[in-house]
């Protein structure tokens, strides 16, 4: 179903709720990678040139529902402001008095960033009072925020029942190249996953085994499949009550007659830092206390082989703790592959993205994604809340 999107509704003069997502990594307080506010530009600028007063609302980080300095978005409205060469008011509450004056104050064409919606816990809980207050503040919902698109929180989905909903251009952009490049994949098929969000994303490779050729797993996502092989992984990031579900996946993959990849070797180190001592070593052969915190050599090799010779990939996650450079090379290799691919190459994810940037091969991909759940979870076939919501054309 065709939504409507910001191009279809008058917004001049309008007070715009534009839900974006500028869920950005950071280290040390400094943006690492501002890919996702990027993308965003597009949809802000036509709001800005349309006369809106746009009020945008972004989470950043998992804060669980309380203040974390860390995670505020200070940093955030400095790159955009940088960005569209104009100054970009930050409030410094989610929502309240303060933000409604700061709304009212606001001439068309001016920029209000509001603050870590997820400060609040009724943004995760997609409490109805909270949708109502966001929505109390506008009179129109733009979401552009594809990356947190599979979320039904109050400043994605909830909002949405109280206002007229459209998409912004990245919302839009990203569901028509997702929607095309994967209805009818060129085969061989592949996708990678990895990364560190392993309830979130275990549970699309069910259905992903329905549709591609190639499943390459890594990443601490990786070690609950090692588990699941009956090794031991030391102290290294586990999901111990998705390990059965992990060794059904192994076993339906050879019934289904999909060929799938779990690393044969790791680098561990004795720590979870950049100078940690390290060693390379058999998935069978990780020493107890140690973690893995990248895919070995053989692994990288093995994988960048079905990668070469694939038609159409779809990544998301890294294949290991990439930020510290000690971890990157898997992740660098993989990207190195994707960028030789002689066919269709989708990568998504925050994370991700970022590696694939800062291994420099950012432009061979076919298509960048800003979405690394979210996209998992469009290829399966599911309906994401903050698209559903939006209205149909
Ligand atoms: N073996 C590992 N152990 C712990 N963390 C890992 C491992 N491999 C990758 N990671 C971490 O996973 C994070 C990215 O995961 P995720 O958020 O799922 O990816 P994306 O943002 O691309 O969707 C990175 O911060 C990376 O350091
Ligand atoms: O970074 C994001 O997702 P991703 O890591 O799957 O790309 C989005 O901003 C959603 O964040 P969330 O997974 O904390 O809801």
């Amino acid at each position: 179903m065709l939504k409507k999107t910001v191009r279809d509704v008058d917004v001049s003069g309008k007070k715009v709720f534009c839900r974006v997502d500028f869920n950005v990594p950071m280290n040390n307080g400094q943006i690492t990678d501002d890919t996702r506010i990027r993308a965003a530009l597009p949809t802000i600028q036509y709001l800005i040139e349309q006369g809106a007063k746009v009020i945008l609302a972004s989470h950043l980080g998992r804060p669980k529902g309380q203040i974390n300095e860390g995670l505020r978005l200070t940093a955030v409205a400095k790159r955009l402001s940088d960005c569209l060469n104009k100054p970009v008011q930050k409030a410094n509450e989610v929502i309240g008095e303060a933000v409604k004056k700061q709304v009212n104050e606001l001439q068309n064409g001016d920029v209000l960033l509001l603050e870590n919606v997820r400060f609040l816990p009724g943004e995760e809980q997609n409490d109805p009072q909270l949708a109502r207050q966001f929505a109390d503040l506008a009179d129109l919902f733009v979401h552009d925020a594809f990356g947190a698109a599979h979320r039904a929180h109050a400043s994605t989905e909830g909002i949405g029942h109280y206002l007229p909903a459209v998409s912004g251009f990245l919302m839009e952009k990203e569901i028509q190249f997702l929607g095309s490049a994967l209805s009818h994949p060129t085969r061989p098929f592949t996708a990678i996953i990895g990364g560190a969000k392993v309830k979130d994303k275990i549970g699309v490779i069910e259905s992903l085994l329905d549709k591609v050729d190639h499943l390459i797993i890594g990443g601490g996502l990786a070690n609950t499949f090692i588990k699941a092989l009956g090794h031991e992984i030391g102290a290294s990031l586990l999901e111990e009550d998705k390990v059965s579900l992990a060794a059904s996946f192994i076993s339906q993959a050879k019934q289904k007659g999909v060929k799938f990849y779990i690393p044969t070797d790791v680098v561990v180190a004795d720590r979870f830092a950049d100078d940690a001592e390290t060693q390379i070593v058999s998935v069978d052969a990780i020493p107890p206390g140690w973690q893995a915190l990248d895919i070995g050599p053989d692994t990288a090799e093995t994988y960048r082989q079905v990668i070469a010779a694939s038609k159409t990939v779809v990544w998301n996650g890294p294949m290991g703790v990439f930020e510290m450079p000690t971890f990157m090379k898997g992740t660098e290799a993989i990207a190195q592959a994707m960028a030789e691919v002689n066919g269709t190459t989708i990568i998504g994810g925050g994370d991700s993205v970022a590696a694939v940037e800062k291994t420099g091969v950012a432009e061979k991909m076919s298509h960048i994604s800003t979405g690394g759940g979210a996209s998992l979870e469009y290829m399966e076939g599911k309906q994401l809340p903050g698209v559903t919501i939006l209205q149909d054309k």
